[in-house]
Order: C-alpha cells, then structure tokens, then sequence
C-alpha cells in the first residue's frame, strides 16, 4: 500500500470541545475523495490538521510516509481553505506576490495560463476589492495551483461559483487526479456535485468517520407507461433484462443499452410510454441513510 497521505488517530480539542474524534482515512495517488458531513462535523478542521494551519491534540498525519511532525508539507499541497487576498492589488499581482513568495518560483507564463483556465484574463488587471465572491473562489483555484504541488486541499471550493465555474474546477480536479496522479480531498455539502468527481466519499459526525466508500455510479432508467404491466408482460420484459423491476405502471432498470429493446416489448404488448426520468442520486440516499442512524 503506497498511500499518499495518511492520518491516523487524529484528535483536535478546542477547550472542552472534540472537533476530531480518533479520525482515521488514507488517501491513494490520484484518487479523489469527499468530505461530507453536517455543519460543525469536523471537516474543516481534518483539512486545517492536514495542513498545518492547526495543531492536532493526537494522532498523526504523514504524506507519503513522512510524517507531518518530521517534514513541513505545506508547501507540497495546493490550497483553498477561505483564500484572502491583499485587496490593493489586482487579480495579476496577487499571484505575481504569491510566486514571488513561493520557492518553487514560476514564470508568467503559468500566471498567464491559470487566469486563462479559471477564465479570470479579463479581470486580472482589476483589483480584487472589485471582486465577486465567484471570483476569488478562482483566484483561490490560481494561487492553489501556483507551485508544483503534490496534494490538492479544497474546502467547500464549488460554493460561490456559477456552472461555468464549477465546470471549471471539477475538470482542474479530475484532470490533476487522474493524468498527474495528484490526490484531491475537498470538502462539500452538495452532494450532486460531489457525485460528479469523486471516487470516494468519507462521511463525518462529531468528529469521527461514520463512512469510508468507493463511489459507485450507478442510474436506474425510469419508464411510466399508460396502464399496470401484467405478470406476463413482466415475464417478457425479465427475459430481456434479469434485473428489471415493475411496480403498477413503472419499470426500473439499469442497463441502458436495453432501453430499444424494453420499449419495443412495450409496444408490441400495446402500451405506450407516457414518461421517462433517470434517477442519479445514489449518494443522497447514502447521505441520508446515514444520517437518520
Ligand atoms: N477555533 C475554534 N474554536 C473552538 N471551536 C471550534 C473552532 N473551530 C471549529 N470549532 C468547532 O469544532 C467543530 C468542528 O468545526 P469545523 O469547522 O471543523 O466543522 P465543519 O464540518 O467544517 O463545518 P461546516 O460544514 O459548517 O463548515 C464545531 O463544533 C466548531 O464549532
């Protein structure tokens, strides 16, 4: 197992409150996993801890097997945690400040590229006092990605953003993930957009991990038709897909490829389709199920 980051046993007490609670997670090269868990559970402050902002009461959190205490991380990981900016300055030399900082120095020509991704060239000359809340959301994207970094750290990153800016991040997280094998954790309280990118999903109550899962995507095709469906009709239907279900005048299934085939059945018997949805929310029925426990 090369894990490229993990915790383990992690504790945070602020005074007499336990924000982590003997959290545990690893995170794989490439992968993306989600946080989620209601207001207060202790997302921010496992990212904070991951970080380096805050100081963990226990536990440890190592990134690629060195351990956090040994070596400082923070400047292998891409950051958004509540970007700030200095307000005087515009959008441009925000990051020419940031670059100037950083060790590992870049030239213009990445400040160039990054303005270009998240779609901010015609704003870099502004200040960013002038900026919309969106907008520092994808200046945050820019200053994260500014060094060559090793682990990205999102909290909350696709709030503020309209769909083009949301697009925008979940293909910079897909493409960092999957091409440069660059682990991504962020946290998120929609669950749609979670669904869309990650590949795990660690859900947080109280300060402890209640769930760690893979994240199998999964549609089930919904077809209403003008009348129940007989016991021979369902017959019929089961012989083209073992899996399908009929409830009155309903049919589920999951396999696309044999939607032709389930609506040719259909009108052969006589019926006709009166409407067709598609239900995608497997992790809201997780959420959920999780959270009535
Ligand atoms: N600096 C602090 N001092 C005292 N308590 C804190 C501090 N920061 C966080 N907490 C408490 O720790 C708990 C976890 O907070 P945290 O911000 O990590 O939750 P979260 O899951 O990120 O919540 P949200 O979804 O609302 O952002 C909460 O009860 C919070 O009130």
């Amino acid at each position: 197992m090369n894990e490229a980051l993990s915790i383990d046993n992690l504790t945070k007490k602020y005074k007499n409150k336990i924000a982590l609670d003997d959290f545990s997670m690893k995170i794989m090269p490439g992968e993306i996993v989600a946080l989620i868990g209601e207001n207060g559970a202790g997302k921010t402050t496992l990212l904070n801890s991951i970080c380096g902002f805050i100081r963990p009461t226990s536990g440890s959190i190592s990134f690629k097997g060195i351990s956090s205490e040994k070596e400082k991380t923070l400047d292998k990981i891409g950051v958004l945690i509540e970007p700030s900016f200095l307000d005087y300055l515009t959008a441009e030399e925000n990051l020419q400040y940031l670059s100037i900082l950083s060790e590992d120095k870049k030239n213009s020509t990445l400040i160039e590229s990054l303005l270009q991704k998240t779609e901010l060239s015609d704003s870099k000359k502004k200040k960013v006092k002038t900026f919309s809340f969106g907008m520092k959301q994808r200046l945050g994207l820019c200053q994260s990605l500014l060094t060559d970094v090793e682990l990205l750290i999102f909290d909350e990153p696709f709030v503020g953003l309209d769909p083009v800016g949301k697009e925008l991040f979940k293909k910079v997280i897909l493409d960092k993930a999957h091409q440069e094998k660059i682990p991504v954790l962020f946290s998120s309280h929609d669950l749609d957009d979670v669904e869309e990118v990650c590949d795990r999903v660690v859900m947080v109550r109280k300060g402890k991990k209640v769930l760690d899962q893979k994240l199998v995507r999964e549609k089930t095709f919904i077809l209403k038709i003008d009348g129940n469906i007989s016991t021979e009709e369902k017959k019929k239907l089961e012989l083209q897909d073992p899996t399908i279900l009929c409830e009155k005048d309903c049919i589920f299934f999951k396999n696309e490829k044999n939607i032709v085939d389930i609506q040719r059945i259909l009108l052969q018997e006589g019926h006709y389709i009166v409407g067709m949805s598609i239900q995608n929310n497997n992790l809201k029925k997780l959420f959920l199920a999780e959270e009535t426990i």
